[in-house]
């Protein structure tokens, strides 16, 4: 598999009177191409810090972030938004779709912001892909969580970016639904190449990736790979559990 992020001895200080707090702490890791990595870690480990050194919103106080072999903190400000705009999916808890437009406006609009042409046949067929061509003339608001969570999904993935990043995608989904749309992500990771990065409080949730990263104090304490043959969801769900427990003691 190709490399598509290298993370390289990461640091995040934030000042605060006269004290310093490490968000990050030398935080070293990969994301390689077709990868489905799940980020865990209890409130406050530093996991929305580090996916927004992921995504170039934010910059390390030391260390590097590289998407595609590129150093992203070493770009002027414009070539960053234009590599973010580009490069760069993002999938929200809560969807963040614009009420204002249709479900296929709502899918095109990244091309429009990265100053691509704008396609009608790949909007029409990622909704497609997802199941859900036939709302592309309503509105946000006349959709399930699921279905909206769908648009999302396609919404992230109309540049064609090289990663996509996800802060608690099932968040707010029911289970069912939650577990469909991780499912959706694993196979567009499996069977399209694309990659993902997640961050997600739930060993269930966690449990459809390919990869677990744990972080505590800032640290990765721990990693675990569930590509291992011969083992059923509920044994990766028991596994992951187990690692979440040992970091709390
Ligand atoms: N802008 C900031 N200024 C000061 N401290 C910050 C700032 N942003 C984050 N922190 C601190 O850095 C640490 C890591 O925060 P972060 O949001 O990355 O954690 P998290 O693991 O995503 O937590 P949660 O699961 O609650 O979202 C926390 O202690 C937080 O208070």
């Amino acid at each position: 598999m190709n490399q598509i992020v290298k993370v390289e001895n990461v640091s995040k200080v934030y000042e605060e009177g006269n004290r310093s707090f490490y968000a990050l702490k030398g935080v070293s890791m990969e994301v390689k191409k077709g990868e489905f990595l799940a980020i865990m870690g209890r409130s406050g480990s530093g996991k929305s810090t580090l996916l927004n050194m992921l995504s170039g919103l934010d910059q390390p106080s030391k260390g590097s972030v590289f998407l595609n072999g590129r150093s992203l903190y070493s770009l002027g400000d414009k070539q960053l938004t234009n590599i973010r705009r580009r490069e760069v999916g993002f999938i929200f808890q809560f969807f963040n779709l614009l009420p204002v437009l249709t479900v296929f406006e709502n899918v095109v609009l990244p091309l429009e912001l990265a100053g691509q042409k704008r396609t009608r046949k790949s909007g029409e067929e990622l909704l497609k892909r997802l199941g859900i061509d036939h709302l592309k003339d309503q509105y946000p608001s006349q959709l399930s969580g699921g279905q909206q969570q769908r648009v999302a999904i396609a919404r992230s993935l109309i540049t064609k970016p090289s990663i996509i990043l996800a802060d608690e995608p099932t968040g707010s989904l029911d289970s069912k639904t939650g577990k469909e749309t991780l499912a959706i992500l694993r196979e567009f990771c499996d069977h399209l190449g694309h990659s993902l990065v997640m961050v997600t409080h739930d060993a269930t949730v966690a449990s459809y990736a390919h990869r677990v990263l744990f972080l505590q104090d800032g640290r990765v304490k721990d990693e675990l790979t569930l590509l291992n043959e011969g083992y059923s969801r509920k044994e990766y769900i028991a596994q992951i559990t187990e690692r979440v427990e040992g970091m709390m003691v």
